[in-house]
């Protein structure tokens, strides 16, 4: 198996082009979140210039995902209920052909993604739900490109991370040039007015981030 990685200029391109795409289209991310990111997720989704529904309910579950770009499964704080319209809503996706992103909170996923992002704060550790917005903003892009390959899924998936990285980068710049300390609270407002205001250009611009193909 060869691993060769495409050159960063390339890498930024693709980022601004997947940012215009998301603003261009504005897609439906059905979300089936936990309660205690419901309220970011859906607020991350919107900053980026998409359209969040959080439905988890069994019967309306299945009706959202067919319509939807993309459905988010995340696995925080699930109950019986919850798992119903999970799986109700990722049947009705994987029958329509939506794709479905996978978060399982608390396991590690970073290392099924092809390609290295080094945008990104510390901080957000320190902010509940910044993964699940993150994976919500991943459904976003993979909603905008509708991506027909896993590799191609996976390229979308990282473009979302150098945005929501960039934008957290950006964060904690704007946060300083005003003179104050980022923390958790400031970080949080700031990173969703970071990812609302930035255009492609400065996407691309700030991004860090390379792809690798796999053969
Ligand atoms: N050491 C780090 N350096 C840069 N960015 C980070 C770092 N740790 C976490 N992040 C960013 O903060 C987000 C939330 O981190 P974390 O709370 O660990 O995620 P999760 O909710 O998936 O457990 C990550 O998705 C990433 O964008
Ligand atoms: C605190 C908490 N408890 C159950 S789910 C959840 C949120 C987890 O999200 P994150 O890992 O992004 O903080």
């Amino acid at each position: 198996m060869a691993e060769t990685a495409d050159a960063p200029e390339r890498a930024s391109a693709f980022v601004k082009g997947a940012v215009e795409l998301v603003r261009a289209t504005g897609p439906l991310v059905h979300c089936v979140t936990n309660l205690v990111s419901m309220d970011l997720a859906a607020n991350a989704v919107l900053a980026a210039h998409a359209s969040p529904a959080m439905v988890h309910a069994p019967e309306e579950a299945s009706g959202f995902a067919r319509i939807a770009g993309c459905v988010v499964v995340n696995v925080g704080t699930i109950d019986a209920l919850w798992a119903e319209g999970m799986t109700a809503a990722v049947r009705a996706a994987a029958g329509s052909g939506v794709p479905v992103v996978l978060d399982p909170v608390g396991v590690g996923s970073d290392r099924m993604l092809v390609g290295v992002c080094d945008n990104g704060q510390e901080l957000l550790t320190r902010v509940t739900a910044a993964g699940c917005a993150l994976s919500a903003v991943c459904g976003a892009f993979l909603a905008a490109a509708r991506p027909a390959a896993a590799a191609d899924a996976a390229m979308s998936a990282l473009a979302a991370l150098a945005f929501y990285g960039g934008a957290a980068d950006a964060a904690a710049e704007a946060i300083k040039g005003r003179g104050g300390t980022p923390g958790p609270g400031s970080m949080r407002s700031e990173l969703l007015d970071q990812l609302h205001s930035a255009s492609p250009q400065e996407v691309q611009d700030r991004s860090r981030v390379q792809f690798a193909t796999i053969e």
